[in-house]
């Protein structure tokens, strides 16, 4: 079985090696030449994956080590007969830590509290979902609004109307096109105007899902209206204007930590498995490191809050990502280069959840808090 990957997936040795040798390609470079020997093709999301590459080379199989299956052409695949797989839920923990350390420095910026947002979540599946479990289990109020799901599926659910009027929208939807529901530029100029405007709109999922030309223009003349972004129309190649009119803007990494990268490895190895007819004899539990040295401990003088944002933000500071994109698109000669090189070099980052956070016994309350962010939390 001759497998060609991504040189982005990790621990591709360590799980694939069995299988046959193992080629690594440059994401957005790849062609159809290169694919001439491949069986198993394993992708992340900057692949398109078509008839453009595919036809003429024996490719059987195609696992893409992500949520997002947008840049795969899933109609061709099944006419063609090859198989696929993605990588559900893999990283979805890493981009609620994401979600909730932007969270923290937009309540910092503005003298808040987390319990004094509403937060309106478009799109409850894997991200949404556990996004809005954390956040009503820490004190939030979440509208939600998800047109293929039900109430018994995800809780209460509401009209995209009616999430628009919250203080923070924060998007979890699939980039589609067609259907009843289409989500490319669901916010539009109209839908930006029934915002409050000193709203936040957030974006991790994919960039197209935002009208970015309408937001640049909103932000333009709002200004106390703050957008965070992660993901971008057009992608390498981001609008700088829009960049410098973010409160927050990260090079499409909300999902990129350590432990939401190796489940997506072990997710498409488990399916490469399955699809050849062979047992399952790696684990991810073998490779993933300890989380190290990461543990907060509190005393009984710190405000709840103050604890939660400093727990959130001593896990994963998302103005480090800021910082390295706002000085690595100013020096650049090449933004779309420079876009990727923060990418592939992106520092090590483990999820909330791996992180050991000690709390005096007599602090309840700063326990469950804590415990509802996620955190390994042990009393002292
Ligand atoms: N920035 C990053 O690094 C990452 C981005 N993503 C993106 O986030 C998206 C969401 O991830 P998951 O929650 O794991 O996906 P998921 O597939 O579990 O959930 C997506 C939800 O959106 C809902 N939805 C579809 N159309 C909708 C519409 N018009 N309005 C409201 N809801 C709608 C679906 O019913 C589903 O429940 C992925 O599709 C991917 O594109 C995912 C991981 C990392
Ligand atoms: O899982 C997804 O969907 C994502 O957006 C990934 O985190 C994106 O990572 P790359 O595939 O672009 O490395």
């Amino acid at each position: 079985m001759r497998i060609s990957a991504d040189e982005n997936i990790p621990l591709l040795t360590s799980f694939f090696s069995e299988f046959g040798p193992i080629r690594q390609f440059t994401g957005r470079s790849v062609n159809r030449d290169d694919l001439l020997e491949t069986d198993v093709l394993l992708v992340r999301s900057v692949t398109r994956v078509d008839e453009n590459l595919l036809a003429g080379t024996p490719v059987k199989f195609v696992g893409t080590a992500t949520i997002g299956t947008d840049h795969i052409d899933l109609e061709y695949l099944k006419r063609a007969g090859i198989g696929f797989a993605s990588a559900p839920g893999c990283n979805a923990q890493a981009v609620v830590d994401y979600v909730l350390s932007a969270l923290s420095v937009l309540v910092d910026a503005r003298d808040q509290r987390f319990a004094d947002l509403v937060v309106g979540i478009v799109g409850v599946g894997n991200v949404g979902a556990c996004l809005r479990r954390r956040l009503e289990e820490m004190g939030v109020k979440v509208l939600a609004v998800d047109p293929f799901k039900t109430e018994a599926e995800v809780g209460e659910l509401t009209t995209l109307d009616e999430v628009l009027t919250a203080d923070v929208v924060t998007l979890h939807t699939p980039l589609t096109t067609e259907g009843d529901h289409p989500t490319w530029h669901l916010i539009n100029a109209e839908r930006l105007a029934q915002m409050k405007p000193d709203a936040c709109l957030i974006n991790t999922c994919r960039g197209p899902v935002v009208d970015n030309q309408a937001l640049k223009s909103h932000l333009a003349a709002l200004s106390e209206f703050e957008a965070i972004l992660d993901v971008w129309e057009n992608e390498p190649e981001l609008d700088l204007e829009l960049m410098q009119r973010c409160l927050i803007a990260t090079p499409h990494i909300a999902g990129y930590s350590l432990d939401g990268k190796m489940n997506g490895t072990e997710i498409i190895y488990r399916a490469v498995c399955e699809f050849l007819g062979l047992p399952i004899r790696r684990k991810l539990g073998q490779f993933l490191p300890e989380p190290g040295v990461k543990r907060v401990n509190f005393t009984d003088q710190v405000p709840v809050h103050q604890a939660l944002r400093t727990a959130i933000r001593a896990a994963y500071e998302v103005r480090v990502d800021d910082g390295m994109m706002r000085t690595a698109m100013r020096r650049a000669s090449s933004r779309k280069a420079a876009f990727d090189q923060l990418r592939r070099d992106y520092p090590l980052r483990r999820d909330i959840p791996t992180m050991r956070v000690g709390v005096p016994a007599k602090c309840q309350d700063l326990h469950d808090v804590l415990a509802a962010a996620g955190f390994d939390v042990r009393t002292k």
